[in-house]
């Protein structure tokens, strides 16, 4: 038989078979159909040695993206890129990194333990029901993972395990952080991109080494969590006066760890249940912040009224009036509900994250809310001290020693400066940034804040002698104003018995010699 020939028999064969399959999707019952469908699909894996599962990436009716697929398609990136023939390509980090993954359709293999398996992408379409000019079309994807029965246990043991576990470590290395802050009961968030880091951090190298190796060695202690029984979280309490670090520390944290930051504005939420829900909205491998926490919770557990927050606040009377506007709203967050926040049932709902307030007055704050087990860790920021100055002076003017080093020494240990008043000085002066120009000018600093410390003291001490006086003057016209009420009331009693002795003499034509005396007395 011809070539030609063969082709048409076959061509007509095919036809044939296919109006044959359409006259019985045609006319064939329902039913029917339906029994036919199921026979021939258990006939067909009774002979096919292979199991299939499918990864849909969105499962149930939620709408929501399923993890699994996600962690799939990040761990299937690396194989896609050397197997596949078409690519999607995804930007990440800030447009910094490409994350390749297989397009519709295509396969790559995969190897575990000597076992070899394949990964399919393929898609459902499905035509939406809506009537319009342009049918819309519902693409469902998913990921097909084929292997061998006899694998069975290990696959759906072990390697989808290490399939998981895998893509989401990649995932993490991939993602681009975010800092959420809270609007009403939702989080809105921005892209995280602060430079902080605890090498450009000024302060003493061997507590930021423990606390470095406290962030670390928490971020990895999954296991001793779970093992004790504990919620895989910590709390850290940033205490110190203002610029001295303690936001800037929460950056480097983040960085560190490669977390998400909540910043958690509690004036903003409304109750205890509103703040709940926002807990619940957070993710694992986040730090949530409440900063300035003295100043957003009265300690009694009611919330601080207009009237007492603007004794109570020493910072910037401009920075509150965000906080008494709000307040105005009738937030009614309490101290428990705080309590609950950090360390109830709820808080261990999501694993691996850090709890970080920051005050200006620890000595405010109430003990239940800082004791150890809730703010695990307490970090004080202070004043700088000439170690801090030396990372200053490196990260700002490349500069590990010089001759006006000794000098700004010795002042920082007669007067006191904060971090970032420091680092005001060491800003670039001058277009050559000449660096003796800076250490000048905060030497400068220094001995004026020095002056004015001494002029403070003097101050201090005049004034505390002028009270003193005023104190003492009270208590001398307290002494002289009771004395003269105790004449006024022995007058009122002497008075007071001559009175008596009269009526006494009018009523009984006598009186004792006693009352006879005061008589006299009295008309003379
Ligand atoms: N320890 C430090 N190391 C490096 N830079 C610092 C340090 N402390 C303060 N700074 C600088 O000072 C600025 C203010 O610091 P930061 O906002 O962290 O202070 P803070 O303690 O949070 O103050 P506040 O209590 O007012 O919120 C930062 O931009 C940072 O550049
Ligand atoms: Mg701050």
């Amino acid at each position: 038989m011809k070539p030609t020939e063969m082709f048409a028999q076959v061509g007509s064969v095919i036809a044939s078979v296919m109006f044959a399959w359409a006259m019985f999707k045609q006319y064939c019952p329902y039913k029917l159909q339906e029994y036919i469908d199921k026979y021939s699909k258990r006939a067909f894996t009774f002979i096919y040695p292979y199991i299939q599962i499918t990864f849909n990436e969105f499962t149930g009716d939620r709408f929501m993206r399923s993890e699994a697929y996600s962690a799939i398609e990040n761990y299937l990136g690396s194989r896609s890129s050397t197997q596949a023939k078409r690519l999607k390509a995804d930007v990440v980090k800030n447009n910094q990194s490409i994350v390749l993954s297989m397009e519709d359709y295509e396969e790559v293999d995969d190897e575990f333990q000597g076992v070899k398996l394949k990964w399919a992408a393929g898609k459902h379409i499905s035509k939406t029901q809506t009537v319009s000019y342009y049918p819309v079309t519902d693409e469902k994807r998913y990921y097909r993972l084929t292997f061998h029965k006899r694998q069975r246990q290990l696959i759906l043991g072990d390697y989808l395990n290490h399939v998981l576990k895998e893509g989401n470590e990649i995932k993490v290395r991939n993602r681009q952080r975010k800092l959420y802050t809270n609007s009403g009961s939702y989080w809105r968030h921005v892209v995280f991109q602060h430079p902080a880091s605890f090498e450009s951090l000024a302060m003493e190298a061997e507590r930021k080494q423990e606390i470095m190796d406290d962030l670390l060695v928490f971020s990895t202690a999954e296991e001793f969590y779970a093992r004790i029984g504990r919620a895989w979280k910590r709390g850290y309490l940033l205490f110190g006066p203002p610029g001295t670090g303690k936001s800037t520390m929460i950056a480097a944290m983040a960085n560190l760890l490669n977390y998400d930051i909540y910043d958690l504005e509690l004036t903003a939420v409304k109750d205890n249940t509103e703040l709940r829900k926002l807990l619940i909205d957070t993710t694992s491998r986040s730090i949530i912040v409440i900063e300035d926490i003295d100043c957003s919770l009265d300690l009694t557990g009611q919330r601080r009224k207009k009237k007492e927050e603007g004794e109570g606040d020493e910072k910037d009377p401009k920075l509150k009036l965000p906080k008494e506007e709000s307040e105005t709203k009738q937030s009614q967050v309490t101290l428990s509900g705080i309590l609950n926040f950090v360390d109830g049932l709820w808080s261990a709902c999501k694993g691996e994250r850090l709890v970080v307030f920051t005050t200006n007055f620890v000595e405010k704050l109430d003990p239940a809310l800082i004791r150890k087990g809730r703010m695990d860790k307490h970090i004080e920021l202070s004043y700088c001290s000439f170690e801090a100055f030396q990372i200053l002076a490196k990260n700002y003017l490349k500069l590990e020693s010089h001759h006006l080093f000794a000098r700004i020494q010795e002042l920082l240990g007669e007067t006191k400066m904060t971090p970032a008043e420091v680092a005001e000085h060491l800003m670039p002066k001058t277009i050559s940034g000449d660096a003796t120009v800076c250490l000048e000018s905060l030497i400068g600093g220094l001995e004026k804040a020095k002056e004015d410390a001494i002029l403070k003291a003097e101050e201090e001490v005049k004034e505390s002698a002028r009270l003193k006086a005023e104190e003492e003057a009270k208590e001398k016209e307290k002494e002289k104003a009771k004395a003269e009420e105790e004449e006024k009331a022995k007058e009122k009693d002497s008075s007071k018995a001559a009175e008596n002795a009269k009526n006494q003499v009018k009523e009984n034509g006598f009186c004792d010699n006693g009352n006879a005396e005061l008589i006299s007395k009295e008309k003379k």
